[in-house]
């Protein structure tokens, strides 16, 4: 019980103001109530009355000040002391993580026309589940994703409500990370290297060097990276990481801070059905590595049925459209009360994919649609979709979310301070520029031969009053080869700094002010 006590003297209209801070999460319940008293002494002419709502509503993280109106009337007598008990409702800033969005329409504009990509989705992802999107090339999936993670491009809009914890909020720096189906790197440097600058970037200047490299570590353990940690990324021309362990860098990079949040585009494309099951199930397990319920968001292209049964629910797109939204566990039923049974001993994924894909129609007229053509079999599954009691449930269930589930996220999350990122981009710019062989050697070598045949063209130019043309061109000549080299070499790796810069930017790992001192810096030796 907390109490309040106030005097006032004199008739006036009072003020109360309540903050979250004058409750200890004791007094809270588990369903975010508390009861306070609150206690008036008047003096012996006034007569106290309380005019306030009835329920509050205080938000625990920001530390709003919800006011009490306490009215003092005058006719009343004596000396009074009025107490009142209110049932206060203390909203939490949530760490868990709940995405919903309903009726969701994304368009994208070429010319005067539009062209719908994501056509009404209602869905929702929750905490310590794995929600996967799925659906053939081109259906939305990407953005889908791109929608929730609020990341679309300027040429797509989008209508319909996309909530996080019920609110429309924009999530804390390090609350949501995000893999990209493309592995964007630095190809100089090793995996250690690229996930201990990222820390460096990430983590706030109040952690030290040594807990940075730490949680690094535990992170490259734990998608089984520890192998190869002194082995270069690797790019064009240079061998380096495979396709497999460079996923795991990816996603190593985006859950280095611990997201409560993870989106991730198909994670294992690229990969054989054995590094597929690996990677997918190291992301599946974290949860329980780390304790986090965390809601993880993932496309993928064609599970093997082991991958399938680590998905709690499964979003089957076709066109744009929903084809199921539910737990995964359902889809068969689905599949098999619509005519479409997945015969024994075949994998679910293959056997709906094949289904709603439309790419290849002649194919599946013959070997899977047994006489019904793809559209019609999608038209069919869409439609039965938008009348099945499946759909009722999502849709109550996203109600229910967005009705009890409405707070803020926690908002306590820093990185690296502005010239701590300056530092680091300098430094992993240099080693890139210095390891980058194109960049750094064959530039000196090619300085060195241009210095010789200067050197020979122009010895023993003389002092007389012919030289001095000869001695303009050198000038000229000069100058030219500099201002070429610098363009020509400098273009190579700012290219795939450009690339990196462009993923950490949008996961909000610095901004563009910091790139450019970091590169144009970095540059200066080579100049
Ligand atoms: N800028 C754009 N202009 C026109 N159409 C676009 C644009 N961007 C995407 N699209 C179209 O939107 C649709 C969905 O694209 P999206 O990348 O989300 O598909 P996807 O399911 O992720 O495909 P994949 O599995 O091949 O990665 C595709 O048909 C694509 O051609």
């Amino acid at each position: 019980m907390f109490s309040l006590h106030v005097q006032n003297n004199g008739p006036c209209l009072s003020f109360l103001y309540l903050d979250t801070k004058h409750f200890n999460s004791q007094q809270i319940t588990k369903e975010g109530r508390t009861k306070i008293r609150i206690s008036m002494t008047c003096s012996s002419s006034v007569h106290c009355d309380f005019l306030m709502q009835e329920e509050l509503i205080l938000e625990e993280s920001s530390r709003n000040k919800p006011t009490l109106h306490m009215l003092i009337a005058e006719e009343a007598e004596g000396d009074d002391t009025k107490s009142i008990e209110m049932s206060v409702r203390v909203q939490r800033a949530k760490e868990d993580i709940t995405v919903t969005w309903e009726n969701l329409w994304v368009t994208v504009s070429s010319g005067k026309t539009k062209k719908p990509i994501l056509q009404g989705l209602t869905g929702y992802a929750s905490p310590g589940r794995i929600l996967a999107i799925m659906g053939p090339s081109g259906c939305g999936k990407s953005t889908l994703l791109d929608s929730l993670a609020g990341r679309l491009s300027s040429q797509m809009k989008h209508s319909g409500k996309i909530l996080i914890n019920g609110q429309k909020q924009t999530l804390a720096y390090g609350t949501s990370g995000y893999v990209t189906q493309e592995d964007a790197m630095l190809s100089t440097l090793t995996a250690g290297e690229t996930l201990y600058y990222s820390a460096e970037l990430q983590f706030p200047d109040s952690m030290s060097t040594a807990e940075k490299k730490e949680q690094a570590d535990i992170t490259l353990r734990e998608m089984g990276l520890q192998g190869a940690i002194n082995t270069r990324v690797g790019g064009w021309g240079s061998k380096g990481l495979s396709g497999g362990q460079k996923r795991r860098l990816s996603i190593c990079i985006e859950i280095l801070t611990r997201p409560r949040l993870l989106f991730l585009d198909e994670p294992t494309s690229g990969l054989d059905s054995a590094a597929s099951y690996y990677v997918m199930s190291r992301i599946a397990t974290l949860n329980l590595r780390d304790g986090i319920r965390r809601t993880i968001v993932t496309s993928i292209h064609q599970p093997s049925s082991e991958v399938f049964e680590l998905f709690h629910d499964l979003c089957l797109l076709s066109s744009g459209e929903t084809v199921y939204f539910g737990p995964a566990s359902g889809a068969n039923q689905f599949f098999s009360s619509n005519g479409f049974p997945c015969p024994t001993l075949h994998n679910p994924s293959d056997h709906y994919l094949r289904i709603i894909n439309k790419d290849f129609e002649q194919d599946a007229e013959e070997g899977f649609g047994k006489g019904v053509s793809t559209e019609k079999a999608i038209e069919t599954l869409v439609k039965s979709y938008r009348l099945s009691q499946v759909r009722k449930q999502v849709k109550s269930e996203v109600k229910k979310i967005v009705e009890s589930d409405s707070c803020e996220t926690r908002k306590n999350r820093t990185h690296a301070a502005f010239p701590t990122q300056c530092l680091v981009l300098t430094r992993r710019s240099s080693l890139q520029f210095f390891r980058d062989i194109s960049n750094y050697w064959l530039r000196l070598i090619v300085f060195i031969v241009i210095a010789i045949s200067i050197g020979s063209m122009f010895y023993n130019i003389g002092t007389d009053d012919g030289s001095i043309q000869g001695r303009g061109s050198l000038l000229i000549f000069f100058v030219s080869v500099l201002t070429f080299m610098t363009l020509v070499g400098g273009f190579s790796p700012l290219l795939e700094e450009m690339k990196v810069f462009g993923r950490e930017r949008l996961n909000g790992h610095y901004g563009v002010t910091a790139f450019l001192i970091g590169q144009t810096f970095s540059a200066v030796p080579y100049m």
